[in-house]
């Protein structure tokens, strides 16, 4: 059935209708009501804690940029902004024009994690699951949206920030740059499914040695160990989010729904089992076929020297 969600929700987007009503109900897909998640009662719970905001900016281009905005607290996630973001999601699942995305933080910081006043008053275990669920729905439609995704790093992606950056499918972090993994040193493990998505990225071994040791990852070693694509150097050739905007390009040159094709066979390729993924691949494949794109490319006869 999981899997069934997953394929549904990969599809959203190419038959009308019947996808707008798959969408709905595939939404959140980890937890549901039947996990005990009540989406609008969490919901009320986070808005009692306000603060910051996530502001979403969707270019003509197909690019859009998403910023955690919290400086006074260096970008940690208030209640409020976690509700925010959710939001922000469901806008980007309905853009229909979405090739790319850039997930940053304001004032050249990614995100200190959970907003510790927030989690005192959350400290309940039964507010916490509620919290940690509702987060990990968020992040897992942040991960599975139709375009390709970028964290900018900044500064530093801490906790939850670092969680966050794994929500993405490429990490890019500017010179001077750290993600740590602090939940150790707070008595914590992740639990916005930055774990699961560490060990995908960077291999058990890896993901054990940084959840383990708190380790401050600067962009050499992120390098190293594939958490991180590039770095992105280069003082003179703009700033860190143009420098990012010019990686992405490359990715998200060409038509929205071939690049959304793209994006949906890889995703299916990461999270289904080998059958699955190869059906899925066979009607996302379906959406292009004869589409536009290729019939204008068939058309002029182009060669691929
Ligand atoms: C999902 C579970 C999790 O996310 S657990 C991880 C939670 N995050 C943390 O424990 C980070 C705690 N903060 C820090 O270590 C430091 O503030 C860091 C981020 C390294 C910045 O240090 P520094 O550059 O010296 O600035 P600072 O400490 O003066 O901070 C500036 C103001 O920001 C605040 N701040 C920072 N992080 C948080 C946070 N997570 N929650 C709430 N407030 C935070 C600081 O308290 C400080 O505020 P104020 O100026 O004292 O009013």
């Amino acid at each position: 059935m999981v899997l069934c969600a997953v394929r549904q929700h990969l599809l959203r987007g190419s038959r009308g209708a019947w996808a707008r009503f798959l969408q709905r109900q595939s939404r959140g897909c980890v937890y549901s009501s039947v996990h005990g998640f009540q989406l609008e009662e969490i919901r009320e719970k986070l808005q009692a804690f306000p603060g910051g905001s996530i502001e979403l900016l969707k270019q003509e281009s197909g690019l859009a940029v998403l910023t955690i905005n919290y400086p006074s607290r260096m970008n940690a996630f208030s209640g409020s902004m976690m509700v925010d973001l959710e939001e922000r999601v469901s806008q980007l699942e309905g853009w229909t024009d979405g090739k790319g995305l850039i997930v940053q933080g304001a004032s050249g910081t990614f995100c200190s994690g959970s907003d510790l006043n927030a989690v005192r008053a959350l400290s309940d275990p039964q507010d916490g699951m509620k919290m940690c669920m509702f987060m990990q729905n968020t992040l897992t439609r942040l991960l599975r949206l139709p375009m390709i995704s970028v964290a900018l790093v900044e500064g530093r992606a801490l906790g939850g920030g670092a969680e966050l950056t794994t929500a993405c499918d490429f990490r890019l972090m500017a010179p001077g740059s750290v993600i740590q993994f602090v939940h150790k040193h707070m008595g914590l493990v992740p639990g916005w499914g930055g774990a699961a998505r560490l060990v995908r990225i960077v291999g058990s071994q890896n993901a054990l040695k940084l959840l383990g040791g708190a380790v401050k990852v600067d962009p050499e070693v992120a390098l190293q160990i594939g958490l991180a694509e590039e770095v992105l150097q280069g003082e003179g050739t703009g700033t860190p989010l143009q420098r990012a905007e010019n990686w992405l390009s490359v990715y998200t040159k060409g038509p929205a729904p071939v690049i959304q094709a793209v994006k949906k066979v890889v995703l299916s390729g990461r999270e289904l089992p080998l059958s699955e993924a190869l059906r899925t691949e066979k009607d996302v494949f379906g959406t292009v076929w004869g589409g536009p794109a290729n019939m204008q490319a068939l058309a002029s006869k182009s060669k691929h020297r």
